[in-house]
């Protein structure tokens, strides 16, 4: 009897590893990495360049980050990105995200006066990816607004969308004969309440940021502008060129720390609060802001005898205009939170998040942490979020355009806690692929260790480490750049693999 026992734990053991490894991604699944112009570019005023709030706010401003750092230089990659591409060979990427820096292109932000090495630079790095099939996913907005935009109020000038769609049609007639993927904003409640508040100068008064009026407005405006820039690219490029357009946007997983019918209610504005004004508009067949936020803006409003609520209308062609305007849902995930009712000791703030979301969020004790406050590894929370997104927008097509673990500046290249965590991704979305949930790719943030926001140099996000002190800005690969090239060569999580050595090499085909 003892033996049967034994015999059958020894057949489910080994099943169970096999059945682990023999889920593998499909080969038309697109694995690639994420970066974004402030982050890693640097020449912030070479050959045309105009300037963007986070040139501004960092040199007028400095201790807005924690190092009193900033994107001056970064990992340089405007001189660099040959070498970046060759990183990219290595790890044997299928795509590679990054952004346009709209100053660099176009420096006043207006489309009448184009810089024509901005464009060539964007050429150089695009014909470079391609010379090795590596796909550009380009992003258009990633937090750098052009400062003469922002002197006339930036997002939240009735302009903005004009603006934009100006912007975007610069882009799409320079670039789309190469790009076949366009993400218009990313991260559009990251924009319109960190940096907006933080960085954009000019809402920083406290009256006004205690109903978020402008969180609210810039939410209108940058959706205003999303949609009028996809229906451009339906209306004058897509025969032409065959490409898609999307948008990113950040979902975290939020999940009730209890039963009660209080967490209940609370994780639902949480949920609607931190990604559904963004998605509901866009994804929903309903249109237009959520319900469960415009009532609560409502209640909020009177309890607070404001006249109006904060939250602006759209009227019925603005709906109308932007609903259904993605190709693909771009998904930013980094992480899950537990959310209640109730105020908790170990209660985890992100600065400056919305005043109606007065109830508490936290991670669990037992989650690993990163460096970043916000950042644990919570399991499964990929599936997780993509299940309920699929449920409430009828089947898109998802990419995870960003997914990352954070590590303390100056620690060493064996970082087996983001090791760690790329594997827990990869599983989840093993997970996602099982349900039939339409996943095409993912991209790591991030290819580099990158100048981290409000963070500065202090939290590194990279698969490879940059040397930040020496002038070339060398890269070097982690021991997580090594498992994540593994990852992508054979489909599958070898939970066994080792790098023989940390020595990168380019395979044949790449
Ligand atoms: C590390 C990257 O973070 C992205 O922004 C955030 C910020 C906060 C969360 N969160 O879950 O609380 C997620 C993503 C940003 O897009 C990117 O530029 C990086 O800085």
């Amino acid at each position: 009897m003892k033996q049967a026992v034994v015999l059958i734990l020894m057949v489910a053991t080994c099943f169970g590893s096999t059945v682990k490894h023999q889920r593998r991604f499909p080969d038309d699944f697109v694995f690639g990495a994420a970066t974004a112009a402030y982050q890693i570019e640097g020449a912030w005023n070479e050959d045309g360049k105009g300037e963007n709030i986070w040139d501004h706010e960092t040199h007028t401003n400095p201790t807005v980050v924690i190092d009193e750092s900033n994107g001056d230089v970064a990992a340089d990659s405007y001189h660099n990105y040959k070498r970046d591409v060759e990183m990219m060979r290595e790890l044997g990427l299928d795509a590679y995200r990054f952004s346009i820096s709209w100053s660099r292109i176009l420096p006043t932000g207006f489309a009448n006066e184009v810089n024509p090495a901005g464009i060539a630079y964007y050429n150089n790095l695009i014909d470079e990816m391609l010379k090795y099939n590596i796909a550009p996913l380009v992003t258009m907005f990633h937090f750098d607004m052009p400062k003469k935009l922002q002197d006339l109020g930036g997002i939240l000038n009735p302009q903005f969308s004009d603006w934009f769609e100006d912007y975007a049609r610069v882009v799409f007639e320079n670039f789309g004969d190469r790009v076949m993927k366009f993400i218009t904003f990313n991260e559009p409640k990251e924009y319109c309440i960190l940096t907006l508040v933080g960085v954009g100068s000019d809402v920083k008064d406290p009256i006004l940021n205690s109903m978020d009026v402008a969180t609210y407005l810039c939410a209108k405006n940058l959706l205003l502008g999303h949609a009028k820039a996809y229906r451009l690219y339906d209306k004058e490029f897509r025969e032409k060129y065959g490409g898609q357009c999307g948008i990113t946007i950040s979902v975290s997983w939020f999940e009730a720390a209890t039963e009660s019918p209080e967490d209940q209610e609370a994780v639902e504005l949480r949920r609607q609060g931190e990604w559904g004004f963004f998605t509901h508009p866009i994804f929903s067949a309903e249109g237009g802001f959520p319900k469960e936020l415009k009532e609560a803006l409502t209640e909020k409003s009177a309890q607070e005898n404001y006249s109006c609520s904060p939250l602006p209308d759209f009227t019925e062609e603005e709906k109308d205009l932007i609903r259904g305007t993605a190709d693909f849902f771009g998904v930013n995930h980094y992480t899950a939170f537990l959310v209640s009712a109730i105020k908790k000791e170990s209660v985890l703030t992100l600065p400056n998040v919305m005043n109606i979301l007065d109830n508490f969020m936290f991670a669990d004790d037992e989650w690993p942490k990163a460096a970043s406050s916000w950042l644990t590894l919570a399991p499964n929370s990929i599936f997780k979020a993509l299940s309920l997104l699929r449920t409430l927008y009828g089947d898109p097509i998802f990419y995870i355009t960003e997914n990352g673990w954070s590590t303390y500046e100056g620690r060493d290249l064996f970082d087996d806690d983001r090791v760690q965590y790329y594997r827990a991704s990869m599983e989840s979305m093993l997970n996602c692929l099982d349900a039939g949930i339409k996943l095409k790719g993912y991209m790591a943030w991030s290819l580099m260790d990158n100048f981290e926001w409000m963070q500065g140099y202090t939290e590194r996000f990279g698969l490879y480490e940059v040397d930040f002190s020496d002038p070339a800005r060398t890269r070097t690969p982690k021991k997580s750049a090594f498992v994540y090239k593994h990852i992508i060569k054979n489909r599958y999580v070898d939970y066994e693999y080792e790098p023989e050595n940390m020595t990168m090499t380019i395979d044949e085909g790449h």
